[in-house]
């Protein structure tokens, strides 16, 4: 029998996560996370994935990544897996879009970066609410320096300007900022210690809460 797939709506998202191979993740908690510093990084996609997966907005997660481990672990969360064309952050995010279009041809595309353990799913919710309403949107990092989220309508051209000073890139390149209150957990991305004992304040998700525990970090308030 011929099955008919429902189309998919406009409030429909992909999030597309990239993850990049374990040996080279969140170098900058090499010294806080010491042997356990795979399995954070690991932990911190995943519990991103999931938060994701639980906001009414989103559809779908693609994830990308070349790592056999992190593959496994983020199917396991329920993202739609694909690999890593390994030309950068960008070109992985653009070829995750490209999967994104092919799943869900009308809905929207965005980007949204795997470290954010505290991700509370009706936080997403409003960011991709207020997306929602440009060609092209954006929401800066909790330094407002660098970029947690980036996101197109359909059948807009997926631009991404991701890594360092990603804030000012994507001012540059004509997307929308979002200035929202209430969306502190979609913004405290996961690059330092301090960023890390920030989000464990905020309360991450269980995965992140147990290697924290195992570093020695207090793992703080459930999410
Ligand atoms: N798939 C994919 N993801 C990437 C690549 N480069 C970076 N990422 C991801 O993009 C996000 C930001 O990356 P970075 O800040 O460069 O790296 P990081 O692992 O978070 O941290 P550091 O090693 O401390 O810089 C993280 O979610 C990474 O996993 C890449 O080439 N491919
Ligand atoms: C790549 C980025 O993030 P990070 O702070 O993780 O380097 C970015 O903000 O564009």
């Amino acid at each position: 029998m011929l099955k008919v797939m429902p189309p998919s709506e406009s409030s429909d998202w992909t999030l597309v996560v990239p993850v990049k191979t374990l040996v080279a993740a969140k170098t900058r908690l090499a010294e806080a996370a010491g042997p356990h510093r795979a399995a954070l990084a690991v932990a911190i996609a995943c519990d991103t994935v999931e938060a994701a997966l639980g906001c009414p907005r989103v559809g779908r997660v693609v994830a990308v990544t070349g790592d056999p481990v992190a593959a496994e672990a983020l199917a396991g969360a329920g993202a739609h897996v694909v690999a890593d064309p390994e030309a950068g952050l960008n070109a992985a995010l653009r070829h995750g879009a490209r999967e994104a279009v092919r799943l869900a041809p009308a809905g929207p595309v965005g980007a949204l970066q795997a470290d954010l353990p505290a991700l509370r799913p009706a936080e997403l919710a409003l960011v991709l609410a207020a997306a929602a309403e440009f060609d092209q949107a954006f929401l800066p990092d909790a330094a407002e320096v660098g970029t947690t989220f980036y996101g197109v309508r359909p059948g807009v051209d997926f631009t991404p300007g991701f890594g360092g000073e990603s804030r000012e890139r994507h001012l540059r390149l004509g997307a929308k900022e979002l200035c929202l209150a209430g969306v502190d957990s979609v913004r405290r991305d996961v690059d330092t210690p301090g960023d890390l004992r920030a989000a464990l304040a905020l309360g991450v998700g269980p995965r992140t809460r147990a290697v924290a525990r195992r570093i020695g970090e207090s793992p703080g308030r459930e999410r």
